[in-house]
Parts: C-alpha cells; structure tokens; sequence
C-alpha cells in the first residue's frame, strides 16, 4: 500500500518515524507534502527508508493508494480534492475542516473515493456510531486545555482574549460543533469526529475551557440515547513540540492504517 502523508508536524512526523521503524509492513511511504519543502527534506533526511517524493496535492495522490492529511485547517481543501478526484481512500485528520466543507463528502460519493475521519484524540466513536442508529437525545463534549493549547485560535484573536497569566479555569466557548470549528480549528476536530458519528454538528454541544491547572488535554464525553447513557474522559499527554494536539492522534492514525492493512481488525 502507497502512502502519501501531506503535513509533517506532530501527526504526521510521528506516523513517518513509525512508519519508518517498520510498524506497518506493506505500508511504503511514497510522498509527502509540507508547507516548506526545503525543511520537509531535511525533517525526513534521519529516516532509513528510501527517500518519500516531495510533492503538491496533485502529486502526492497520484503517487499514492492512500492520503493521510495532517496539515492546518486552512490546508485542507486542495489535499483532499486532489486525492477525492483520483478516488483514493483520504484519512482526514482535520475533521472541523471536512465538517465545514461537506461539498467534499458528495464529491466522494460522485468519484468513488472514501474519506476516513479517525478517532484521533478522542475515543468511543464505534459507540457513538452504534447508538446513532437508535436515537440519540443528546451528546456534549467538553475540552479541557492548558492555556499555551489554545494560542492563536481565531475565536480569541477576533474577541482580543488573551490567556497570558490565568489563574483559574475558563470557559472560552459553549455552542455548536460548527461554531467552534470556526472558532478554534486547531483544537476541535475531536468535537468534528463526535458530530459525525453521533447527531450532526448543529446539536452535538461543545465546551472548551482553558485550565492552567492542567498538563493534560481532556476531553469529556456525554451521549444520552434509547440505546444507552455514555460518559467518557480521555486525558491524553499533549505533543511536545505542539500542545494543542495530543500524542494519542497519531498513534490512532497508525492503528487505522493497521485495521486498513493487517489480517485483523478490532471495533466496527
Ligand atoms: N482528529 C484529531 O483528533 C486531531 C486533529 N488534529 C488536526 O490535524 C491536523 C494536523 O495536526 P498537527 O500535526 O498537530 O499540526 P502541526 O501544526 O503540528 O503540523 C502541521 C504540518 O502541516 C504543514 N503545513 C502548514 N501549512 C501547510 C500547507 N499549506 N500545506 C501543506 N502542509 C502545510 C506544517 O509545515 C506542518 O508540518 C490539524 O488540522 C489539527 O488541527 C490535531 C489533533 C487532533
Ligand atoms: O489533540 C487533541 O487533544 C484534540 C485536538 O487538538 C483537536 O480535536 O483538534
């Protein structure tokens, strides 16, 4: 199986490292594509592996069976268009980005491709989905977050919040699924993932809250349906290199792409 691997930061340099350890056999990395092509070859110059080609979206889905995205919100579109017109299977990892664009999901319908928004930081989403098909009444999700995760969101910027120096938790935002995506695209794809499986991003409710008490990232779930009652906390170690996003997301990509390739798959 080809891979192409389009943003090489937290998620996507740890799945090239696993990659290149050998942790999927038959998985080859064919191409990567980044913002700065000079430092991509570089970030890849310590793999063993033969060298990925550096390409733009175009290149990079032609070059591969699979396109795993992992770049900024803003990025999306032109990757995911590129690998949906050549009917590849696209892993999503900017679920708030797909969920603003849902055009993108009919253009995949029309062209035969697939798209795969992995569990990422979150969990649960095969319970999600199975309850989705009784009724679900309401699903929450919280987010809690040391402030440095939630510099640079567009939602603060625009509101002129500053987070510098807080000393008890607060909340940022309570709305929907959609709003928030907006708001915060680096920090709510989990928030995208659940609206997805669940009951859509109009009534699935968001919280986030910045928490200078915290060294965690936590996420809280909530799903009251005719099937069951859910309550679930993933506290999850932030990235080192960026602590908006919790290491767990590209192990979770790493244990999509293993359910997509190996003998045995686990969950539905
Ligand atoms: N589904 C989930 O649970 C999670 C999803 N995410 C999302 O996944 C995506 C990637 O996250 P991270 O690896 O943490 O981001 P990151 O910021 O650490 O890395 C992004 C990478 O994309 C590259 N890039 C920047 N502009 C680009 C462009 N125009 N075209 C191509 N590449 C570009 C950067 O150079 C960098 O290599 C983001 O949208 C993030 O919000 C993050 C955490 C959890
Ligand atoms: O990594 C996390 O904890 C979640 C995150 O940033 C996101 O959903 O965008």
């Amino acid at each position: 199986m080809r891979l192409g691997l389009a943003g090489l930061g937290a998620i996507g340099l740890a799945l090239a490292r696993r990659i290149d350890a050998g942790a999927l056999p038959g998985v080859a990395l064919a191409a990567v594509l980044s913002r700065d092509a000079e430092k991509t070859r570089r970030l890849l110059s310590d793999l063993i592996m033969p060298p990925p080609v550096v390409a733009g979206p175009e290149a990079l889905a032609e070059a591969a069976d699979i396109v795993v995205e992992a770049a900024p919100a803003a990025a999306f579109r032109p990757i995911a268009e590129a690998a949906i017109a050549r009917g590849r299977l696209l892993v999503a990892c900017s679920g708030g980005a797909l969920l603003r664009q849902p055009d993108l999901v009919e253009a995949a319908r029309m062209r035969g491709a697939r798209i795969l928004v992995p569990t990422g930081a979150l969990g649960g989403l095969d319970v999600v989905r199975a309850a989705a098909e009784g009724r679900i009444d309401a699903a929450l999700i919280e987010t809690r977050k040391p402030p440095a995760a939630w510099r640079g969101a567009p939602y603060l910027e625009t509101a002129g919040v500053s987070l510098e120096g807080l000393a008890a938790p607060l909340t940022l935002f309570e709305g929907d699924v959609l709003a928030a995506a907006a708001g915060f695209p680096a920090n709510v794809n989990v928030a995208a993932a659940l609206a997805l499986a669940g009951i859509g991003p109009e009534r699935t409710r968001v919280r986030l809250v910045a928490d200078p008490a915290l060294l965690r990232n936590v996420h809280h779930v909530e799903i009251r349906s005719d099937a069951a009652h859910v309550a679930l906390t993933i506290e999850a170690m932030p990235d080192p290199d960026n602590p908006r996003t919790s290491r767990l997301t590209a192990f979770s990509v790493l244990a999509c792409l293993r359910g997509l390739s190996g003998p045995l798959r686990i969950g539905s």
